[in-house]
Order: structure tokens, then C-alpha cells, then sequence
């Protein structure tokens, strides 16, 4: 075992609305937590995976208080200890100096995975290789290492980086990703600057996975997040003392939201990026669910839920509760999720709309739907 390995530790970020994948996703039972393709949440999925390189006492999960129940309720084996919760979401930036702040106390010596919990892979074998290449190289050469996913469209709902020259750092473990330097990052584009991205050919999505150690995390935090840097240290002098619980929530009440995109890789001057081969797309909508492994067909006739009659009618996505009778009746490329209370009916294809819709629904005040 090598030195990047025995201090990796990975930190789930779990802490965020999932509003696209509204009615099922409410505030009291986050979208990362629900079954919603299989049986199984992307949490539980989440976690599965990063087991393959990350011994679960070194798996921590930060999240609210609805999503630190359902941790406990769906992995029971889950060491407590290694929920974090937050008082409110204040974005990615935070959740990462709350974790630094805790994992700074365990192990000064840490290296970092900072992990979405909303991503499909398609291998994760070598999702599980890429993370200790970018282990060895964070530790090799202090360096903040964000993986990238070369893109095969102009997606608008992914971030991107733009490389410049192939790094040329050299480390002991290495998968067949290339490593470059970042030159810019881009937030969510529109669609013609996606075009764009995607002709110049250097443009790579931006997954939203970093590595570093503690020591980089901290110096990156320091010079470019200088507050959140302080409420980190003052979070982590509290950790497992009495009043750690009034600290963190009296840090979040003032901390400013901020995300690692914006906060932290933007103004890097450590950064790097690792090219991810591992099959990888973004769990934001319906749209995705239905896109995920087993094809489309598994999803949509193999396993349609029971209560469902389709008359003339194909490819429809279809989730009720139980013991609700649905008929469609020529009608194809639906998404219908039916939870009692709400109801979501739209064309695939739209359902990122949903997010738009969730915005409305708030402005009018019909909380209990959200
Ligand atoms: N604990 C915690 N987790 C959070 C918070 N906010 C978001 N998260 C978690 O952080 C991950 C990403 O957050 P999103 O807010 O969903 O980001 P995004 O819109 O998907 O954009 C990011 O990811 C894209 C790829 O998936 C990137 O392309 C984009 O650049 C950006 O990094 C998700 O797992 C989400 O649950 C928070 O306040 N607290």
C-alpha cells in the first residue's frame, strides 16, 4: 500500500435539493436517497462503489438532517460518527470546509475525494483506479486534481474546463487518462457556447470530483476562500467538544453559499486535470434516470410498474404508487411521476424543465409540495 492510500478518504456531498427529480424528490426525502430508478438510491449506489478503493470507516457523508436519517435508515451499517450535518445547504465549497474541518481533527495526513453523490458510471473498477491515480497525484505534487469527462455532445447542464498542455506530472499509479493543466473553467453554458466547447476540442466536463490533501485543500481555501478558511478552523477546534453542534450552526449562519466550481477551481493556481475513462453522466433529471444502465426498453417495458396499462402507447416513463391504476393511451415519450400528492407530466427530453417549475411552485408558496 502506498502512502496515498492508506489516508484516502472519501466525502460524499449529498446535501443538495435534487430538485430535478421532482415530485419524488421533496425536502424531507431528497432525491440521492430515493429509489428511483432500481431498488436502490444513488447514495446507497454512491457508496458501493467508492467501497471498491476507500474502506468504509473512511467514508464520510455530509448532508441535512432529513438525509442523515435516511443514511441510517438505508446503510445501518454506516458509522454515525461519519455523517455530517449541515444546519442549512450553503453549496459544494462549504460541505468540503465542513468536512475539512472534521477530517483535519482525524488525520492531518488526509487525502480528500470530494464526491457527487448524483453520478452514473459505467465502470467502477477503473472509476475506483482513477480516484488513487489522482490520490497519488495530489500527493506528489500538491496539486488540485478535478477529473474531467472528454464530452460527446454540448451538453448546457455540465460545467467544463479548458486544458492546456499535458501536464507531464509523473506518479507511481496511473491510469490511461491523460493529465493536463486547467486554463479556464466555464459555468453551465448556453447551447451555442456549448457548440463552441465542443468544437475547439479542449473543452472537457467538468464532473465535479477533486482530490487533494489536506494541506492543498487548505492552502487553496486559504487564499481563495479566506473567510470560509477561517470558519473552517474554527470549526475544526470545536470538533468533539460539547459545543462543536452550536459552532457549525452558528458558522452556517452567516457563511455565504459558494460552490468548489466557482470558489475553489476557478482561482486555483494548483489545479490539474485528470481525464476520466470511466462512463460517466450527471443524475440531475428523469431524462437521465431513463438513459442509465439497462437501456431504455429495461426501463420502460421490463420493468414498468405494476398499476400501469399502455394502450397503443411506447416509451413512456412511469412511476406511480403502489396500488394506483395509470392507462395511456397513444401516447409515447411521456414522463408521468405520480406520487398522491403531485403529479409531473412532460415530454422526454424536458424534463429539465422541472427545476423551473419547482421555482414556481416555491414563489407561490405551496411548500407542503416541495
Ligand atoms: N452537503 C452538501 N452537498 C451539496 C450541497 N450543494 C450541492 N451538494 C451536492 O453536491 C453535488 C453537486 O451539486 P449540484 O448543486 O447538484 O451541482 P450541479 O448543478 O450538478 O453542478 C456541479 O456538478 C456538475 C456535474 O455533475 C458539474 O458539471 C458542474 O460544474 C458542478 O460542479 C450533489 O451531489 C449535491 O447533492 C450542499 O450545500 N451541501
Amino acid at each position: 500500500m502506498n502512502g496515498a492510500e492508506e489516508h484516502l478518504y472519501a466525502v460524499i456531498m449529498a446535501g443538495g435539493a435534487a430538485t430535478g427529480l421532482w415530485p419524488l424528490s421533496r425536502r424531507k426525502s431528497p432525491g440521492q436517497f430515493l429509489p428511483v430508478r432500481d431498488d436502490r438510491s444513488m447514495f446507497s449506489v454512491t457508496l458501493e462503489r467508492i467501497e471498491q478503493c476507500i474502506p468504509k470507516e473512511r467514508i464520510f457523508v455530509v448532508t441535512s438532517s432529513e438525509g442523515a436519517e435516511l443514511v441510517s435508515f438505508l446503510e445501518p451499517g454506516f458509522h454515525s460518527g461519519n455523517v455530517l450535518v449541515e444546519p442549512q445547504s450553503r453549496g459544494t465549497a462549504p460541505c468540503a470546509a465542513f468536512a475539512a474541518a472534521v477530517l483535519r481533527k482525524r488525520d492531518p495526513h488526509a487525502v480528500i475525494c470530494l464526491l457527487p453523490v448524483d453520478h452514473h458510471v459505467e465502470d467502477d473498477a477503473l472509476y475506483a483506479r482513477t480516484l488513487l491515480h489522482a490520490a497519488d497525484i495530489a500527493v506528489a505534487h500538491a496539486c488540485l486534481v478535478s477529473i474531467g469527462i472528454c464530452p460527446d455532445y454540448p451538453e448546457t447542464r455540465y460545467g467544463y474546463m479548458q486544458v492546456g498542455q499535458e501536464a507531464g506530472l509523473s506518479c507511481s499509479r496511473q491510469t490511461e487518462g491523460k493529465l493536463y493543466t486547467v486554463k479556464t473553467i466555464a459555468g453551465k453554458p448556453d447551447r451555442s457556447t456549448a457548440d463552441t466547447f465542443i468544437q475547439s476540442g479542449d473543452f472537457f466536463w467538468n464532473s465535479g470530483i477533486f482530490v487533494a490533501t489536506m494541506d492543498t485543500l487548505c492552502s487553496e481555501l486559504r487564499s481563495s476562500e479566506s473567510e470560509l478558511y477561517r470558519d473552517m478552523l474554527y470549526m475544526s477546534d470545536a470538533v468533539d467538544t460539547p459545543g462543536a453542534r452550536n459552532v457549525i450552526e452558528d458558522v452556517y449562519s452567516w457563511l455565504h453559499p459558494a460552490s468548489l466550481d466557482e470558489g475553489l477551481l476557478a482561482r486555483s493556481t494548483s489545479a490539474v486535470m485528470l481525464e476520466g475513462l470511466f462512463g460517466w453522466r450527471d443524475l440531475c433529471c428523469w431524462d437521465d434516470i431513463a438513459l442509465t444502465d439497462g437501456g431504455e426498453d429495461d426501463w420502460l417495458s421490463g420493468r414498468k410498474p405494476q398499476g400501469v396499462v399502455e394502450i397503443d402507447s411506447r416509451r413512456n416513463l412511469v412511476k406511480t404508487p403502489p396500488g394506483k391504476t395509470v392507462s395511456l393511451v397513444g401516447v409515447t415519450d411521456l414522463i408521468v411521476i405520480d406520487t398522491g400528492d403531485a403529479l409531473l407530466v412532460c415530454r422526454r427530453g424536458d424534463s429539465a424543465g422541472v427545476c423551473a417549475a419547482v421555482d414556481v411552485i416555491r414563489r407561490e408558496g405551496r411548500e407542503e409540495s416541495l
